[in-house]
């Protein structure tokens, strides 16, 4: 089994006990109380480098990263240093993340939140908005092509952004295909846990100008996100090198002036 078939399984049963607990009409009836999605396209189309700032505890890779006891405090260090978008790692097991935190996140700040998680089923759509998330994060990894363009009509359904991640050329057709604007590489292989620097480049020449480009994973700051952003990247998502850095709101600003005026 691949890490991430073993991390899909374990997500599936943690969602098992929460949907006997909440059933899926409940939460449908809860989305009735939370404020519309924010768009955050504008954001990221505008010029120069935009930065989805990510609260991450620990990894699979990495490990332990952060204990970070307050995310919301976390989340508005970021919204300070002008993050464009905050992540919330929302699986329990392997990241030590919550729904509590997405909760915690949207009460802060009012930037734009993208639910990151394994999501393999409409009910974590409707969790994730029914939390206030404004975006959900798709990885065609995880997912068949039925299953990818269910997913994602549901999610946009719900008025969510979809954030479709990929990290080989077949993935790249695959979310072309169900015509995603927003399309995030992640240089490290799921199924492997490897990082590979070059696949930014490689992979963001296939896709057509007009669909965001994400750069994910392995951004140790400043000098790596302008490399990004000069092979194309209008987005860089960026975890570890935020949480592990004493000063969250310089670090953030930082990484954003990378990539040149704005
Ligand atoms: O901490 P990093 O290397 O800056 O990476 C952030 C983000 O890209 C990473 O957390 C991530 C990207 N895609 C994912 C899918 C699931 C879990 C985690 C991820």
């Amino acid at each position: 089994m691949s890490v991430l078939d073993d991390i899909v399984a374990g997500v599936r049963e943690d969602l098992a006990v929460r949907q006997a607990r909440t059933p899926l009409a409940e939460v449908r009836a809860q989305l009735a109380d939370v404020d519309p999605a924010r768009d955050p396209m504008p954001a990221f189309r505008a010029p120069g480098l935009s930065l989805i700032a990510e609260v991450k505890r620990r990894s699979p890779s990495k490990g332990a990263l952060a204990d970070i006891p307050d995310p919301a405090a976390l989340a508005t260090a970021y919204a300070a240093g002008g993050a464009d978008a905050i992540s919330v790692l929302t699986e329990e097991r392997r990241f030590s993340g919550s729904l509590a935190d997405l909760y915690a996140v949207r009460a802060a700040v009012p930037t734009p939140i993208l639910r990151k998680d394994f999501i393999v089923t409409e009910y974590q759509l409707l969790e994730a908005r029914a939390g206030g998330a404004d975006l959900a994060l798709l990885i065609v990894a995880a997912l068949d092509d039925a299953a990818l363009a269910d997913l994602y009509a549901t999610a946009r359904g719900l008025g969510l952004t979809v954030l479709v991640e990929v990290h080989d050329e077949d993935e790249v057709e695959r979310a072309l295909a169900v015509g995603t604007e927003l399309l995030g590489v992640n240089a490290r292989n799921l199924k492997t846990l490897e990082v590979d620097p070059d696949a930014f480049g490689r992979l963001a020449a296939l896709v057509p100008d007009g669909i965001v480009k994400v750069a994910e994973s392995g951004i140790g700051g400043p000098s790596d996100a302008g490399r990004f952003a000069a092979q194309g990247a209008d987005v860089a998502l960026v975890g570890e090198a935020l949480v592990k850095d004493g000063d969250p709101t310089s670090a953030v600003a930082a990484i954003r002036n990378a990539g040149g005026a704005r």
